[in-house]
Protein backbone atom coordinates (compact mmCIF):
# COMPACT_ATOMS: atom_id res chain seq x y z
CA UNK A 1 0.00 0.00 0.00
CA UNK A 2 0.94 3.63 -0.73
CA UNK A 3 2.58 4.95 2.37
CA UNK A 4 1.22 8.12 3.82
CA UNK A 5 3.41 11.00 4.66
CA UNK A 6 1.97 13.61 7.27
CA UNK A 7 4.34 17.29 5.84
CA UNK A 8 5.19 20.12 8.36
CA UNK A 9 5.64 22.73 6.50
CA UNK A 10 6.00 25.94 9.41
CA UNK A 11 6.49 29.10 7.08
CA UNK A 12 7.85 32.86 8.71
CA UNK A 13 3.52 33.74 8.30
CA UNK A 14 2.10 30.19 8.39
CA UNK A 15 1.76 26.39 8.97
CA UNK A 16 1.14 24.43 6.48
CA UNK A 17 0.39 20.53 7.09
CA UNK A 18 -0.60 18.14 4.09
CA UNK A 19 -0.73 14.71 4.15
CA UNK A 20 0.53 12.72 0.98
CA UNK A 21 -0.26 9.38 -0.30
CA UNK A 22 1.78 9.13 -3.22
CA UNK A 23 1.55 12.39 -5.32
CA UNK A 24 -2.09 12.84 -3.65
CA UNK A 25 -3.18 15.09 -1.07
CA UNK A 26 -5.53 13.56 1.29
CA UNK A 27 -5.77 15.59 3.99
CA UNK A 28 -5.06 19.15 4.38
CA UNK A 29 -4.87 21.66 7.10
CA UNK A 30 -3.16 25.30 7.37
CA UNK A 31 -2.67 26.76 10.71
CA UNK A 32 -2.13 29.82 12.09
CA UNK A 33 1.11 29.23 14.72
CA UNK A 34 2.69 25.74 15.58
CA UNK A 35 0.91 26.12 19.39
CA UNK A 36 -2.32 25.02 17.46
CA UNK A 37 -0.56 21.47 16.10
CA UNK A 38 -2.53 19.43 18.85
CA UNK A 39 -3.90 15.95 19.15
CA UNK A 40 -7.34 17.04 17.88
CA UNK A 41 -5.68 18.52 14.26
CA UNK A 42 -3.51 15.49 13.66
CA UNK A 43 -6.43 13.44 14.20
CA UNK A 44 -8.32 15.13 11.53
CA UNK A 45 -5.50 14.49 9.73
CA UNK A 46 -5.16 10.66 10.08
CA UNK A 47 -9.12 10.23 9.64
CA UNK A 48 -8.41 8.77 6.33
CA UNK A 49 -5.64 6.58 7.03
CA UNK A 50 -3.34 5.93 9.31
CA UNK A 51 0.30 8.21 9.01
CA UNK A 52 3.33 6.07 8.10
CA UNK A 53 5.79 8.85 8.40
CA UNK A 54 6.49 12.22 9.05
CA UNK A 55 8.78 14.92 7.03
CA UNK A 56 9.05 18.12 8.30
CA UNK A 57 10.85 21.61 6.63
CA UNK A 58 14.08 22.67 8.66
CA UNK A 59 15.17 25.73 7.12
CA UNK A 60 18.80 25.57 7.96
CA UNK A 61 21.08 22.49 7.72
CA UNK A 62 24.43 24.31 7.95
CA UNK A 63 27.04 22.87 6.75
CA UNK A 64 26.52 18.93 8.24
CA UNK A 65 22.55 18.40 7.48
CA UNK A 66 22.30 18.47 3.11
CA UNK A 67 20.28 15.09 2.17
CA UNK A 68 16.92 14.33 3.95
CA UNK A 69 18.08 13.22 7.62
CA UNK A 70 15.65 10.82 10.06
CA UNK A 71 15.85 13.12 13.01
CA UNK A 72 16.83 11.27 16.72
CA UNK A 73 17.93 13.44 19.48
CA UNK A 74 21.15 13.71 18.26
CA UNK A 75 20.06 15.07 14.99
CA UNK A 76 17.60 17.57 17.02
CA UNK A 77 20.33 18.46 19.01
CA UNK A 78 22.80 19.61 15.89
CA UNK A 79 19.83 21.51 14.23
CA UNK A 80 18.95 23.40 17.71
CA UNK A 81 22.99 24.33 17.37
CA UNK A 82 21.95 26.27 14.08
CA UNK A 83 19.32 28.18 15.68
CA UNK A 84 21.08 31.72 15.64
CA UNK A 85 21.35 31.14 12.23
CA UNK A 86 17.35 31.01 11.19
CA UNK A 87 15.83 32.41 14.69
CA UNK A 88 12.64 33.32 12.99
CA UNK A 89 12.42 29.46 11.48
CA UNK A 90 14.50 27.33 13.25
CA UNK A 91 12.40 27.22 16.46
CA UNK A 92 9.52 26.65 14.56
CA UNK A 93 10.83 23.23 13.00
CA UNK A 94 12.29 22.23 16.63
CA UNK A 95 8.70 22.96 18.28
CA UNK A 96 7.14 21.06 15.11
CA UNK A 97 9.09 17.59 15.45
CA UNK A 98 8.62 18.11 19.44
CA UNK A 99 5.18 18.00 19.34
CA UNK A 100 4.81 15.25 16.61
CA UNK A 101 6.96 13.14 18.45
CA UNK A 102 5.31 13.46 21.52
CA UNK A 103 1.43 13.19 19.61
CA UNK A 104 2.99 10.29 17.31
CA UNK A 105 6.31 8.85 19.05
CA UNK A 106 6.10 5.38 17.10
CA UNK A 107 6.58 7.26 13.56
CA UNK A 108 9.38 7.79 11.97
CA UNK A 109 10.30 11.18 11.26
CA UNK A 110 12.42 13.00 8.63
CA UNK A 111 14.03 16.44 8.27
CA UNK A 112 14.48 18.05 4.95
CA UNK A 113 15.82 21.32 4.23
CA UNK A 114 15.78 24.32 2.77
CA UNK A 115 19.39 24.43 2.38
CA UNK A 116 20.11 21.58 0.63
CA UNK A 117 19.15 22.80 -3.23
CA UNK A 118 22.12 25.27 -2.77
CA UNK A 119 25.15 22.73 -1.17
CA UNK A 120 26.08 22.52 -4.84
CA UNK A 121 26.54 26.17 -5.60
CA UNK A 122 29.99 27.44 -7.12
CA UNK A 123 32.33 29.28 -5.32
CA UNK A 124 31.59 32.81 -7.18
CA UNK A 125 28.09 32.54 -5.13
CA UNK A 126 28.91 30.97 -2.24
CA UNK A 127 31.95 32.32 -0.79
CA UNK A 128 32.23 35.42 0.96
CA UNK A 129 35.24 37.89 0.54
CA UNK A 130 36.25 37.54 4.32
CA UNK A 131 39.17 36.44 6.70
CA UNK A 132 39.41 32.84 5.42
CA UNK A 133 40.24 31.78 8.75
CA UNK A 134 36.61 33.40 9.74
CA UNK A 135 35.01 31.48 7.07
CA UNK A 136 36.63 27.68 8.29
CA UNK A 137 36.39 28.03 12.31
CA UNK A 138 32.34 28.75 11.79
CA UNK A 139 31.14 27.19 8.19
CA UNK A 140 30.50 31.02 7.13
CA UNK A 141 29.20 31.03 3.58
CA UNK A 142 26.31 31.51 1.27
CA UNK A 143 23.97 28.55 2.29
CA UNK A 144 20.68 30.13 0.58
CA UNK A 145 16.96 29.03 1.52
CA UNK A 146 13.56 28.20 0.07
CA UNK A 147 15.55 25.14 -1.53
CA UNK A 148 12.23 22.88 -1.14
CA UNK A 149 10.67 25.24 -2.97
CA UNK A 150 13.38 25.70 -5.37
CA UNK A 151 13.85 21.86 -6.46
CA UNK A 152 9.90 21.69 -7.12
CA UNK A 153 10.10 24.63 -9.50
CA UNK A 154 13.55 23.75 -10.84
CA UNK A 155 11.67 21.14 -12.86
CA UNK A 156 8.21 21.97 -12.79
CA UNK A 157 8.51 26.20 -14.57
CA UNK A 158 10.55 24.40 -17.28
CA UNK A 159 8.18 22.00 -18.02
CA UNK A 160 4.89 24.68 -17.77
CA UNK A 161 7.17 26.67 -20.51
CA UNK A 162 7.70 23.66 -22.69
CA UNK A 163 11.34 23.40 -22.14
CA UNK A 164 13.67 20.39 -20.89
CA UNK A 165 14.29 21.19 -17.23
CA UNK A 166 18.13 19.83 -18.15
CA UNK A 167 18.52 22.56 -21.02
CA UNK A 168 17.24 25.86 -19.47
CA UNK A 169 18.02 28.82 -17.78
CA UNK A 170 15.41 29.66 -15.22
CA UNK A 171 15.00 32.62 -12.96
CA UNK A 172 12.22 31.57 -10.07
CA UNK A 173 10.85 33.76 -7.91
CA UNK A 174 10.21 32.53 -4.30
CA UNK A 175 7.71 35.37 -3.40
CA UNK A 176 5.83 34.81 0.74
CA UNK A 177 6.40 36.23 3.43
CA UNK A 178 10.02 35.80 3.04
CA UNK A 179 11.16 36.02 -0.40
CA UNK A 180 14.11 35.36 -2.52
CA UNK A 181 15.27 34.31 -5.62
CA UNK A 182 17.49 31.34 -7.35
CA UNK A 183 19.31 31.03 -10.80
CA UNK A 184 18.66 27.69 -11.77
CA UNK A 185 20.82 26.07 -14.66
CA UNK A 186 20.14 22.43 -15.89
CA UNK A 187 18.14 21.76 -12.65
CA UNK A 188 20.91 23.13 -10.64
CA UNK A 189 21.51 25.99 -8.13
CA UNK A 190 23.74 28.15 -9.72
CA UNK A 191 23.17 31.72 -6.84
CA UNK A 192 20.65 32.98 -4.95
CA UNK A 193 19.58 36.25 -3.39
CA UNK A 194 19.58 34.95 0.73
CA UNK A 195 23.02 34.22 2.31
CA UNK A 196 24.52 33.05 5.68
CA UNK A 197 20.97 34.05 7.08
CA UNK A 198 17.25 34.03 5.56
CA UNK A 199 17.51 37.89 6.27
CA UNK A 200 19.76 38.71 3.12
CA UNK A 201 18.53 39.63 -0.42
CA UNK A 202 15.08 40.99 -1.19
CA UNK A 203 12.80 43.23 0.81
CA UNK A 204 10.20 41.14 2.72
CA UNK A 205 7.36 41.16 4.79
CA UNK A 206 9.24 41.85 8.01
CA UNK A 207 12.35 41.40 6.91
CA UNK A 208 14.76 43.71 5.21
CA UNK A 209 16.71 41.85 2.61
CA UNK A 210 20.75 42.90 2.20
CA UNK A 211 21.89 45.67 4.11
CA UNK A 212 25.26 47.81 3.72
CA UNK A 213 27.27 45.90 6.90
CA UNK A 214 28.61 49.27 7.24
CA UNK A 215 25.17 50.26 8.36
CA UNK A 216 25.02 47.91 11.18
CA UNK A 217 28.18 48.79 12.76
CA UNK A 218 27.02 52.18 12.85
CA UNK A 219 23.81 51.03 14.20
CA UNK A 220 25.80 49.20 17.29
CA UNK A 221 28.78 51.77 17.36
CA UNK A 222 27.49 55.11 17.04
CA UNK A 223 23.33 54.04 17.81
CA UNK A 224 24.28 51.95 20.72
CA UNK A 225 21.61 49.71 19.83
CA UNK A 226 22.14 46.66 21.10
CA UNK A 227 22.45 43.13 19.14
CA UNK A 228 19.00 42.05 20.09
CA UNK A 229 17.50 45.26 19.23
CA UNK A 230 19.18 45.55 15.78
CA UNK A 231 18.35 41.60 15.60
CA UNK A 232 14.53 42.33 16.45
CA UNK A 233 14.02 45.26 14.25
CA UNK A 234 16.14 43.63 11.11
CA UNK A 235 13.46 40.27 11.51
CA UNK A 236 10.15 41.79 12.17
CA UNK A 237 9.77 45.43 12.20
CA UNK A 238 11.52 45.86 8.02
CA UNK A 239 10.83 45.45 5.07
CA UNK A 240 7.03 46.08 3.82
CA UNK A 241 6.42 46.66 7.59
CA UNK A 242 8.73 49.19 7.99
CA UNK A 243 8.19 50.43 4.41
CA UNK A 244 3.93 51.02 4.19
CA UNK A 245 2.99 50.00 7.51
CA UNK A 246 1.67 46.57 6.37
CA UNK A 247 2.72 43.24 5.05
CA UNK A 248 -0.12 42.56 2.70
CA UNK A 249 0.98 43.56 -1.25
CA UNK A 250 -2.80 43.96 -2.14
CA UNK A 251 -3.41 46.77 0.29
CA UNK A 252 -0.24 49.01 -0.76
CA UNK A 253 -1.56 48.38 -4.29
CA UNK A 254 -4.60 49.97 -2.98
CA UNK A 255 -2.56 51.98 -1.07
CA UNK A 256 -0.69 53.57 -4.47
CA UNK A 257 -3.83 53.76 -6.24
CA UNK A 258 -5.19 56.16 -3.74
CA UNK A 259 -2.79 58.31 -3.73
CA UNK A 260 -0.99 57.04 -0.77
CA UNK A 261 2.56 58.10 -0.65
CA UNK A 262 4.06 55.41 1.71
CA UNK A 263 2.26 53.01 -0.17
CA UNK A 264 3.99 54.03 -4.10
CA UNK A 265 7.68 54.33 -2.32
CA UNK A 266 7.19 50.93 -0.79
CA UNK A 267 6.19 49.14 -4.30
CA UNK A 268 9.22 51.24 -5.79
CA UNK A 269 11.41 49.67 -3.42
CA UNK A 270 10.38 46.13 -2.98
CA UNK A 271 10.37 46.48 -6.83
CA UNK A 272 13.38 47.91 -7.31
CA UNK A 273 15.05 45.31 -5.83
CA UNK A 274 13.27 42.48 -7.14
CA UNK A 275 14.29 43.77 -10.68
CA UNK A 276 17.90 43.90 -9.96
CA UNK A 277 17.53 40.98 -8.58
CA UNK A 278 16.27 38.60 -11.64
CA UNK A 279 18.42 41.09 -13.70
CA UNK A 280 21.68 40.05 -11.31
CA UNK A 281 20.09 35.90 -11.33
CA UNK A 282 19.97 35.92 -15.35
CA UNK A 283 22.94 37.42 -15.48
CA UNK A 284 24.95 34.26 -13.21
CA UNK A 285 23.33 32.19 -16.02
CA UNK A 286 24.42 34.16 -19.18
CA UNK A 287 21.13 34.71 -20.59
CA UNK A 288 17.08 33.69 -19.35
CA UNK A 289 15.44 31.10 -20.40
CA UNK A 290 11.96 31.12 -18.54
CA UNK A 291 11.19 33.39 -15.14
CA UNK A 292 9.02 31.47 -13.05
CA UNK A 293 6.76 33.05 -9.84
CA UNK A 294 5.91 31.24 -6.90
CA UNK A 295 4.30 31.13 -3.21
CA UNK A 296 1.40 33.81 -1.36
CA UNK A 297 2.86 36.30 -3.67
CA UNK A 298 4.13 35.26 -6.60
CA UNK A 299 0.78 32.88 -7.29
CA UNK A 300 -1.57 35.08 -6.68
CA UNK A 301 -0.64 38.91 -7.21
CA UNK A 302 -1.63 39.84 -11.08
CA UNK A 303 -0.60 43.48 -10.11
CA UNK A 304 2.85 42.39 -8.73
CA UNK A 305 3.68 39.93 -11.95
CA UNK A 306 2.80 42.82 -14.55
CA UNK A 307 5.19 45.41 -12.84
CA UNK A 308 7.95 43.46 -12.41
CA UNK A 309 7.07 42.05 -16.40
CA UNK A 310 6.88 45.58 -17.19
CA UNK A 311 9.92 46.35 -16.13
CA UNK A 312 12.14 43.65 -17.48
CA UNK A 313 11.04 44.17 -21.07
CA UNK A 314 14.88 44.78 -21.63
CA UNK A 315 15.30 41.48 -21.56
CA UNK A 316 12.79 39.79 -23.25
CA UNK A 317 10.03 39.60 -20.52
CA UNK A 318 6.10 40.08 -21.81
CA UNK A 319 3.14 38.88 -20.43
CA UNK A 320 -0.20 38.44 -21.69
CA UNK A 321 -2.66 40.46 -19.49
CA UNK A 322 -5.37 37.78 -20.12
CA UNK A 323 -3.23 34.89 -18.93
CA UNK A 324 -1.81 36.81 -16.14
CA UNK A 325 -4.96 38.06 -14.84
CA UNK A 326 -6.88 34.13 -14.97
CA UNK A 327 -3.52 32.32 -13.93
CA UNK A 328 -4.30 29.27 -11.62
CA UNK A 329 -1.86 26.40 -11.01
CA UNK A 330 0.80 25.70 -12.77
CA UNK A 331 0.43 27.62 -15.92
CA UNK A 332 2.38 30.17 -19.28
CA UNK A 333 1.53 33.51 -18.54
CA UNK A 334 3.53 35.26 -21.62
CA UNK A 335 2.83 36.99 -24.43
CA UNK A 336 2.97 34.31 -27.39
CA UNK A 337 5.86 36.63 -28.77
CA UNK A 338 8.06 36.96 -25.63
CA UNK A 339 11.81 35.34 -25.97
CA UNK A 340 11.49 34.70 -22.00
CA UNK A 341 8.82 32.54 -20.97
CA UNK A 342 7.24 33.59 -17.86
CA UNK A 343 5.45 31.01 -15.85
CA UNK A 344 3.35 30.58 -12.48
CA UNK A 345 4.05 27.73 -10.14
CA UNK A 346 2.63 25.95 -7.37
CA UNK A 347 5.17 26.22 -4.37
CA UNK A 348 4.92 22.42 -3.65
CA UNK A 349 7.19 21.94 -0.96
CA UNK A 350 5.27 19.35 0.38
CA UNK A 351 5.71 17.08 -3.23
CA UNK A 352 9.79 17.53 -2.60
CA UNK A 353 9.47 16.49 1.61
CA UNK A 354 7.48 13.57 0.72
CA UNK A 355 9.81 12.37 -1.44
CA UNK A 356 12.37 13.18 0.79
CA UNK A 357 10.88 11.15 3.25
CA UNK A 358 10.18 8.16 0.92
CA UNK A 359 13.98 8.17 0.05
CA UNK A 360 15.38 8.22 3.44
CA UNK A 361 13.44 5.23 4.74
CA UNK A 362 13.04 3.37 1.83
CA UNK A 363 9.28 3.62 1.53
CA UNK A 364 7.33 3.20 -1.22
N1 LIG B 1 -3.49 37.98 -3.83
C1 LIG B 1 -2.37 38.28 -3.15
N2 LIG B 1 -1.70 39.40 -3.44
C2 LIG B 1 -0.57 39.72 -2.78
N3 LIG B 1 -0.04 39.00 -1.77
C3 LIG B 1 -0.69 37.88 -1.43
C4 LIG B 1 -1.87 37.45 -2.08
N4 LIG B 1 -2.26 36.29 -1.49
C5 LIG B 1 -1.36 36.00 -0.53
N5 LIG B 1 -0.41 36.96 -0.47
C6 LIG B 1 0.74 37.05 0.45
O1 LIG B 1 1.44 35.82 0.49
C7 LIG B 1 2.17 35.75 1.71
C8 LIG B 1 2.14 34.35 2.26
O2 LIG B 1 2.78 33.51 1.33
P1 LIG B 1 3.35 32.09 1.77
O3 LIG B 1 4.12 31.58 0.61
O4 LIG B 1 2.24 31.25 2.28
O5 LIG B 1 4.32 32.56 2.95
P2 LIG B 1 5.27 31.81 3.98
O6 LIG B 1 5.39 30.38 3.52
O7 LIG B 1 6.55 32.56 3.83
O8 LIG B 1 4.66 31.94 5.32
C9 LIG B 1 1.55 36.76 2.65
O9 LIG B 1 2.50 37.80 2.86
C10 LIG B 1 0.33 37.26 1.89
O10 LIG B 1 0.10 38.65 2.13
C1 LIG C 1 13.55 30.86 4.48
C2 LIG C 1 12.32 31.69 4.56
O1 LIG C 1 12.40 32.89 4.52
O2 LIG C 1 11.16 31.02 4.68
P1 LIG C 1 9.70 31.67 4.72
O3 LIG C 1 9.46 32.26 3.38
O4 LIG C 1 8.82 30.51 5.01
O5 LIG C 1 9.70 32.71 5.79
MG1 LIG D 1 6.60 29.21 2.53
Amino acid sequence: MTARVLVVNPGSSSLKLRVLAGADVVATADLGAIGDLDADVLRGLAAGGEIDAVGVRVVHGGERYVQPTVVDAQVEAGLAELTSLAPLHQPQSLAAIAIVRQLLPATPMVACFDTAFHATMPAAASVYPIPPEWREKWGLRRYGFHGLSFTYAAESAPRVAGRSPGDCRSVICHLGAGASLCAVRDGRSIDTTMGFTPLDGLVMATRCGALDPGLLLWLQESGHLTEREIAGALEHRSGLVALAGTTDLREIFAGEAAGDERCRVALEVYIHRLVGGIAEMAAALGGLDVLAFTAGVGENSVDLRARVAERLAFLGVALDPGRNADARGDVDISADEAAVRTVVVRAREDLVIAAGVRAALGLG
